[in-house]
C-alpha cells in the first residue's frame, strides 16, 4: 500500500470509531492536511446523520462546505465530543508535532475544546523521541526577529517560512535541531516567548485515541 492508501485506510477506520456516535446535533471537530482530506471526503458519506463541523483551517472549511457539510464558528458551538487530525510526528504516549501545514494553533484550540481527540496517520509518522520534523512556531509578523533570537538560545536553529501567512494573519518559523526529550516543558517553555502565538508541540493535549494505518492493517492505540 502507498501513503495515500494509509491515509484512507484511517480515515476510513475513524469513520467507524464515530459512525455510532453521531446524533442530529452532534458538531465534528475537523483537522487539516491531507489525511484529514480523506476523513472529510469519506464523512460525507455521513452528512445526514450529524448537525455539522468545525473546522481547524479555511481550507478544511471550504473542502467541508463543498461536501455540503455545514460549518460552524468554535465561538457558537461550545465543547464538541470528537477532534479528527493528522500529526506530523506521534509517540507512543500520543505526544505530537503538528503545523506542517500551518494550521497548528487552530488545530490546538479546536483540539482543547474536544472530549476526544482521535489522531489519523500513516506509519510513518509514528516516532519514538519526537524532533526530527521540523517544529512549527506560529509567531506575530513583528515578532519574527525577536522569537528567532530567543529560539536560538533554547538551541534550536530557527527557520522562517518565507511566503507562509496563517490564516490569522501570523508567520510560521520552523525549528530544526530541537531537543524533545520532554515535550511538555518544551511547550510550555515556548509559549513563554512574547510573540509566540502557539507551537506545535501537542504534549499538554495529546491525542485520546492513534489509528495508525500500517501494511497489515490499523493499528489502534489508546493513550496511556
Ligand atoms: O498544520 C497542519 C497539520 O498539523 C496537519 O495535521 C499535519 O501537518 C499532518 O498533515 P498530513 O496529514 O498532510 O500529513
Amino acid at each position: 500500500m502507498n501513503q495515500n492508501q494509509l491515509k484512507q485506510q484511517v480515515a476510513l477506520a475513524a469513520l467507524e470509531v464515530i459512525r455510532d456516535q453521531l446524533y442530529k446535533d452532534t458538531i465534528i471537530g475537523i483537522g487539516t492536511g491531507s489525511t484529514a482530506n480523506f476523513f472529510i471526503d469519506a464523512l460525507a458519506e455521513l452528512k445526514f446523520d450529524f448537525d455539522g463541523a468545525v473546522a481547524s483551517s479555511e481550507a478544511s472549511a471550504e473542502r467541508l462546505r463543498a461536501h455540503d457539510i455545514p460549518v460552524y464558528d468554535l465561538n457558537s458551538v461550545g465543547q464538541i465530543p470528537f477532534y479528527i487530525d493528522g500529526a506530523d510526528e506521534v509517540n507512543a504516549r500520543l505526544q505530537m508535532i503538528k503545523g506542517g501545514g500551518a494550521a497548528l494553533t487552530r488545530e490546538k484550540l479546536v483540539a482543547a475544546c474536544s472530549d476526544q481527540f482521535i489522531c489519523i496517520a500513516d506509519e510513518s509518522k509514528r516516532v519514538s523521541v519526537l524532533g526530527d520534523f521540523p517544529l512549527p512556531i506560529e509567531v506575530l509578523p513583528m515578532a519574527r526577529s525577536y522569537v528567532g533570537r530567543e529560539l536560538v538560545k533554547l538551541g534550536a536553529d530557527p527557520q522562517w517560512r518565507e511566503g507562509v501567512k496563517t490564516d490569522n494573519g501570523n508567520l510560521i518559523i520552523d525549528c530544526y535541531n530541537f531537543m524533545l526529550d520532554d515535550p511538555l516543558a518544551l511547550e510550555q517553555r515556548i509559549n513563554q516567548i512574547t510573540g509566540v502565538v502557539c507551537n506545535g508541540i501537542f504534549a499538554q493535549r495529546p491525542a485520546d485515541l492513534l489509528l495508525l494505518g500500517t501494511a497489515q492493517g490499523v493499528e489502534t492505540i489508546h493513550s496511556r
